[in-house]
């Protein structure tokens, strides 16, 4: 059976019945819906400027909070300026691994992976799975893991198990001239349009650049204990302390209303997250689950759960670890120290709606007029497909009920990386020298900052926006069914734009202390967790990257982070470089008038300087065949967010025209029909380019750079 994966699961042609009707695709008056893939993506791109812009905004613009003696701020202009003084995008280090050829030479190597790949498998059939249902278990469903990832996770597992031998055999590594073989891959310079793949967006390395399946970037060279796989340990090589007891000893509930931003901001960052990136989870042969945590069973090769000290609150509702299961190998063209597998692209191209590769963006279009595949309720209106697996975690009457899930950069730096939208004319830096992959440390460590915005409660509310309704974050997102109801979708997107971030840097729910039973599941364990599952050096190695002052001992961390921060982690850690990026990251005090430490700043902008300058068909750039016209980019820029909301709800009729804002008196409710929106006729198909190719492919050979 093929893997449910978190982004599209649609059912089959024939014959599967969910819970719930299935799908009559029937098309509806919305507009929107009848976008060409390139037209979403584009907007997806502005959408992202907007993201940042907004946080760049809280960075320049924010009053100071109140109590700075609490969190205090951040030498800005110093830090700014070092910064700045940094080479953008930052260089990344590079570190030794061993080309895999044909070369019967590793062919030793590669039987010992082959053959820990059967003792896995062999000892996979005895380690228990989880229960369905269980709030582990949806989590490795939701963060998911396709049937392709499986399969070539495993060839990774090889590889890992390969390097392994080559090390404790003792074979010294030769001198390398180049890391990896690379394939040469014939592309056409003359398309028009992305591939899905993301593949030939880069000329130079059109398969590996940005491309979907393939290892996340490294920025720093991995900190594995045995320095190939194995999650990272204590400078002084005993155990770092368990990610729970740093989430319960540093991230302490830090509560303040940040009345700036609505809900919405987080919204679309995480749709904008799950654009670029989606980690591959290691999961049995067959498919299913991994449990961790059944101290009588067989425990599973990659299993590495989080392990809970007597004193830990959960302890009491009888919990004594929580499940974890590592994220899956990459397959590389090295031997080396293990790697972890993106499983989408890392441009902003609406992968995330149209499927990361080409038999995806098939299952998903029912290709007539451009048109997805909808779900259509039976009032007629349209809803994303429902998951063909009804096990799925999501996929279930019950769930309705037994919700358990339970989770809780300036405008200076922004001009100066070119990351703001362009107001008129062409971007002109594209450069094809930037890698745009992204980074490890950005999908495990630092874009994950905004799990600690976002509220426990969402506002609900009806259509008059009186008497609102509240119910609490987890249930609302693990309740899809409830949008079947007439008018909850809106009285969803109106909550999301009307209640307002969580400002709790040093972050911690109050849930993942009081309520632990609801969740078993502590989203800050699980981030600090995952970072050593993927082998993240230590912070002060991260500021060290950033052209920040490394700490030496705790104390030089004085001005960095406030005192109550810097005791807490004094006290979680034995050493100064044994601190998590995560950890380290969020206790910095921000940059003034931001949210974002440092760090955060230099690893976010880092990325999406990449993910900008290091994409050939960024809306804005002039290369022909794909550039828009400029009359086609002034139509563009009248793209927004409310827009697209207005042109998908059900019945809204007003909106702010700052959605990811709090409305207020300067960002008041106006009518939909004055919100502008781009005239699509612009965009009628110009049938003559491919007149004068005469249909022809004109092939450019990709060469090593
Ligand atoms: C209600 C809101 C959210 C929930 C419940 C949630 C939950 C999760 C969970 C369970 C994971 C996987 C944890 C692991 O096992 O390692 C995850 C990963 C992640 N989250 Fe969130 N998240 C939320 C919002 C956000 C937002 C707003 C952002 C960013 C703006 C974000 C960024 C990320 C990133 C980058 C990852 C890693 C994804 C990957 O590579 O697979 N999340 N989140
Ligand atoms: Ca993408």
């Amino acid at each position: 059976m093929t893997q449910p994966t978190e982004r599209t699961r649609l059912l089959p042609e024939v014959n599967q019945t969910p819970v719930f009707d299935t799908s009559i695709n029937r098309e509806r008056k919305l507009r929107v819906k009848q976008f060409q893939c390139c037209l979403c993506a584009i907007f997806l791109s502005i959408l992202l400027v907007v993201l940042i812009a907004t946080v760049a905004y809280s960075i320049n613009n924010s009053e100071v909070p109140s109590d700075n003696s609490t969190s205090g701020i951040t030498n800005d202009n110093e830090t700014i300026l070092i910064l700045l003084s940094n080479t953008w995008p930052i260089l990344d280090m590079r570190y030794k691994t061993q080309t895999l050829n044909d070369n019967t030479k590793w062919e030793k190597n590669l039987e010992a992976g082959r053959k820990a790949l059967k003792e896995k498998d062999e000892i996979e059939k005895n380690a228990p799975s989880l229960p369905v249902h269980s709030p582990s278990y949806i989590h490795q469903k939701i963060v998911a893991t396709s049937e392709k990832a499986k399969n070539l996770t495993r060839f990774g597992y090889i590889v890992e198990h390969a390097t392994r031998h080559m090390y404790s055999e003792n074979v010294s590594l030769p001198e390398f001239s180049k890391l990896c073989a690379r394939n040469q891959m014939e592309c056409n310079i003359f398309q028009k349009y992305r591939t899905a793949n993301g593949t030939c967006n880069n000329l130079k390395r059109p398969e590996f650049y940005g491309v979907s399946y393939r290892p996340f970037r490294r920025a720093l060279p991995p900190d594995y204990a045995d320095g190939i796989s194995k999650p990272r340990v204590s400078k002084n090589g005993k155990p770092l302390p368990s990610a729970r007891s740093v989430s319960l000893m540093v991230h302490r509930s830090y509560y303040r209303n940040d009345d700036k931003f609505s809900v919405m901001l987080a919204v679309w960052g995480q749709f904008l997250d799950h654009d670029i990136t989606a980690t591959a989870l290691s999961q049995k042969s067959n498919g299913s689950t991994i449990s961790c945590c059944d101290s009588t069973a067989v425990t599973h090769p990659e299993c590495f759960p989080v392990q809970l000290d007597p004193i830990d609150p959960i302890e009491k509702y009888n919990v004594t670890c929580m499940e974890f299961v590592r994220s899956a190998p990459s397959p590389t063209c090295c031997l080396g120290p293990r790697e972890q597998l993106n499983q989408v692209t890392a441009f902003i191209d609406g992968s995330v709606i149209y499927g990361a590769d080409e038999e995806v963006t098939k299952i998903l279009r029912n290709f007539q007029n451009g048109t997805l595949k909808m779900y259509v309720t039976k009032d007629g209106r349209t809803l994303l497909p429902i998951s063909d697996d009804l096990n799925d975690g999501c996929n279930r009457e019950e769930q309705k009920t037994n919700g358990k899930y339970c989770f809780l950069t300036g405008r200076k730096l922004m001009n100066k990386f070119d990351l703001s939208p362009q107001k008129r004319g062409y971007f002109g830096n594209y450069n094809d020298s930037i890698n745009p992959n992204i980074a490890n440390n950005f999908a495990t460590a630092a874009f994950r900052f905004a799990h600690s915005i976002i509220p426990g409660l969402m506002k609900l509310l009806a259509n008059d926006n009186s008497n609102p309704e509240f119910t609490q974050m987890h249930k609302m997102l693990l309740d899809p069914f409830k949008l079947y109801t007439a008018g909850e979708l809106d009285k969803t997107l109106r909550g999301a734009m009307n209640t307002t971030l969580k400002n709790h840097l040093f972050e911690g729910t109050d849930e993942h202390v009081k309520q632990p039973k609801m969740c078993g599941l502590d989203l800050v364990s699980l981030n600090i967790q995952r970072g050593r599952d993927h082998g993240l050096p230590g912070y002060s190695f991260w500021r060290k990257h950033c052209g920040l002052k490394k700490p030496t001992k705790f104390d030089d961390l004085q001005n960095d982070m406030d005192n109550e921060s810097l005791r807490n982690i004094k006290s979680a850690y034995r050493n100064v470089d044994d601190i998590d990026l995560y950890t380290g990251a969020l206790s910095e005090k921000p940059i003034e008038g931001s949210i974002l430490g440092p760090t955060l700043t230099c690893l976010i902008l880092d990325q999406f300087v990449r993910i900008k300058h290091g994409d050939r068909f960024w809306y804005e750039n002039s290369q022909k065949p794909q550039a828009f016209t400029p009359e086609q980019l002034d139509e563009i820029r009248k793209t927004s967010l409310a827009s697209i909301i207005c042109d998908n709800s059900d019945n809204l009729t007003v909106i702010q025209a700052k959605v990811m804002e709090r409305l207020n008196s300067r960002n008041d409710y106006v009518s939909c029909l004055k919100i502008n929106r781009p005239n699509i006729t612009l965009w009628k198909e110009n049938f003559s380019y491919l007149a004068l190719t005469g249909g022809s492919i004109n092939v450019v050979t990709a060469e090593e750079i």
